[in-house]
C-alpha cells in the first residue's frame, strides 16, 4: 500500500500526518503528530492509527527556537525512526496569491513563484517552502503538492474581495485573499456528515488557533472571511493584533521612527494576546491567570470574536449555525461559552455540560442558533488533494 506524508507548518507548530492510500484512493491515517511549544516548551507528540502514543518527547527551548528547527525534529524522526518512504508529499502553503485557486504539483519554478509571496506571510510561507526545497534536493523524483490556505476563498464575490482602494491595485494582487481555507474546506465536508441539516445553510466557522479567523459559508462555499491580504487582519490572535487602524502603523513609523522591518516584526510577533497580556501568546496560560492584563487579553479575544460572528452573519444575511474549530475552538469550553454568551442577544445559548465534554453540538435545545464543535483536519484535506492530484498526473507517480 502507498503512503502519503503531509506537512503543515503553522505559526507556532509543525503538524504532520502519514496516510496509507489504497488503489481506490481511500485514505487511512497511520501516524498523526506535531511539534508545538516552539520557542517556549518544545514537545513532539505522535500517535499511531489507533491513537496510541508512539512518541512524546520534550526538548530544551533552544533546540526548537523556531519552526524550522521543529521541522528538523519531525523530519528526522519520520525518516530515521519511522522509516517513512512516501510516494508523495502534500504541503500546506499558506499563500497562493492571485495565481492559484487549487493545489499545484511543485517544481522549482512554482517554488520560486511562491517564494515571492513570502513577504505577505512571513510567519508561514518560508517555513512552508523550506521542507519542500529540502525534499526536492534530497528526493528529486518524489512528487510534492502544494495546497493553499487561500484557494478555498477564491469563491468570494467582488465585495468581499476588494479593498476600497484605487481599483487598479486589485489587478496587482492587492486583494482580500482570506486564509485557513484548508480548514474551512474540511469543515464544510464534515458538516455534510455531522450536521447535514445545516451544511447547505448559512454557517460561520470560527477557526480559533494561534492564528485565528472566521469564515462565512453559504452552501458549503466561502463567501467572506475575517482575514485579507495577509493573515494579520480580523480577530485578536496569539501574537497578531487582528483588525487595526492603518493610522497606527503610520504613527509608529513617523512618530516612533520604526522601519518597515520593525513594523513587520511588531505586527506578526509582538501584538495580540502576547502584546496585551505581556505574559504569553498561549491561551492556556492566560485563561488560568488572574493578572489584570491576562484578563483583558482574554476579554479582548472574546469580544472581537463575538463582533466578527455578527459581522459575518451580516454578510450571510442570517445565521443557521456557528461552528468552533482549531486549538482554542476545539479545546477551550471556557472561551466557547464566553463567546456564545456575548451572542446571547442573537439567541445563542450553550449547554454547560455538553460544552464541557466538547460534544459535537453544544447549544441548548432552545438556542436560536445551533452551535457545534467540529475538530478540523487540514492534513487530511491536503492528503485528499494530493491523492486527487496524483490521479490526474499519473506520470509523477513513478
Ligand atoms: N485547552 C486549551 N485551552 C485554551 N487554549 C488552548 C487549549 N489547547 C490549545 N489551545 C490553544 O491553541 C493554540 C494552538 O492552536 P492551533 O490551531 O494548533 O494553532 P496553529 O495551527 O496556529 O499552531 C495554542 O496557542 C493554545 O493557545
Ligand atoms: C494563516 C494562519 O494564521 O495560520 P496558523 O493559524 O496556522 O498560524
Ligand atoms: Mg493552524
Amino acid at each position: 500500500m502507498d503512503t502519503i506524508l503531509v506537512v503543515n507548518a503553522g505559526s507556532s507548530s509543525v503538524k504532520f500526518q502519514v496516510f496509507s492510500v489504497d488503489g481506490r484512493g481511500a485514505l487511512e491515517r497511520q501516524i498523526k503528530g506535531q511539534v508545538d511549544g516552539v520557542g517556549t516548551r518544545p514537545r513532539m507528540r505522535a500517535a499511531d492509527a489507533g491513537g496510541g502514543v508512539i512518541a512524546d518527547r520534550s526538548y530544551p527551548a533552544e533546540q526548537a527556537l523556531d519552526v524550522s528547527s521543529a521541522l528538523g525534529i519531525a523530519g528526522t524522526w519520520l525518516r530515521e525512526e519511522q522509516r517513512i518512504a512516501p510516494v508523495a508529499v502534500g504541503h500546506r502553503v499558506v499563500h497562493g496569491g492571485p495565481d492559484y485557486d487549487g493545489p499545484v504539483l511543485l517544481d522549482g519554478a512554482v517554488v520560486s513563484r511562491l517564494d515571492r509571496l513570502s513577504p505577505l506571510a512571513p510567519l508561514h510561507q518560508p517555513h512552508n517552502l523550506a521542507p519542500i526545497r529540502s525534499i526536492m534536493a534530497n528526493f528529486p523524483d518524489l512528487p510534492q503538492v502544494a495546497c493553499f490556505d487561500t484557494a478555498f476563498h477564491r469563491s468570494h464575490g467582488a465585495l468581499a474581495d476588494h479593498y476600497a482602494i484605487p481599483f487598479g491595485l486589485y489587478a496587482e494582487g492587492i486583494r482580500r485573499y482570506g486564509f485557513h481555507g484548508l480548514s474551512y474546506e474540511y469543515i464544510a465536508t464534515e458538516l455534510q456528515k455531522v450536521a447535514p441539516g445545516i451544511a447547505d445553510g448559512r454557517v460561520v466557522v470560527a477557526h480559533l488557533g494561534s492564528g485565528a479567523s472566521m469564515c462565512a459559508l453559504r452552501k458549503g462555499r466561502s463567501v467572506d472571511s475575517t482575514m485579507g491580504f495577509t493573515a494579520l487582519d480580523g480577530l485578536t490572535m496569539g501574537t497578531r493584533p487582528g483588525q487595526i487602524d492603518p493610522g497606527v502603523i503610520l504613527h509608529l513609523q513617523t512618530a516612533k521612527g520604526m522601519s518597515a522591518a520593525d513594523v513587520q516584526n511588531f505586527l506578526y510577533r509582538e501584538c495580540g494576546l502576547k502584546g496585551l497580556s505581556g505574559i504569553s501568546n498561549d491561551m492556556r496560560d492566560l485563561v488560568t491567570s488572574d493578572d489584570p492584563h491576562a484578563i483583558l487579553a482574554v476579554e479582548h479575544f472574546v469580544h472581537r470574536a463575538a463582533l466578527n460572528v455578527a459581522m459575518l452573519a451580516g454578510a450571510l444575511q442570517g445565521l443557521d449555525a456557528l461552528v468552533f474549530t482549531a486549538g482554542i475552538g476545539e479545546n477551550s469550553a471556557h472561551i466557547r461559552a464566553r463567546i456564545a454568551d456575548k451572542l446571547g442577544w442573537l439567541g445563542a445559548g450553550v449547554d454547560a455540560k455538553e460544552n464541557a465534554r466538547h460534544a459535537t453540538e453544544i447549544s441548548t435545545p432552545d438556542s436560536r442558533i445551533p452551535i457545534y464543535v467540529v475538530p478540523t483536519d487540514e492534513e487530511r484535506m491536503i492528503a485528499r488533494h494530493t491523492v486527487a492530484m496524483l490521479a490526474n498526473a499519473p506520470p509523477s507517480l513513478g
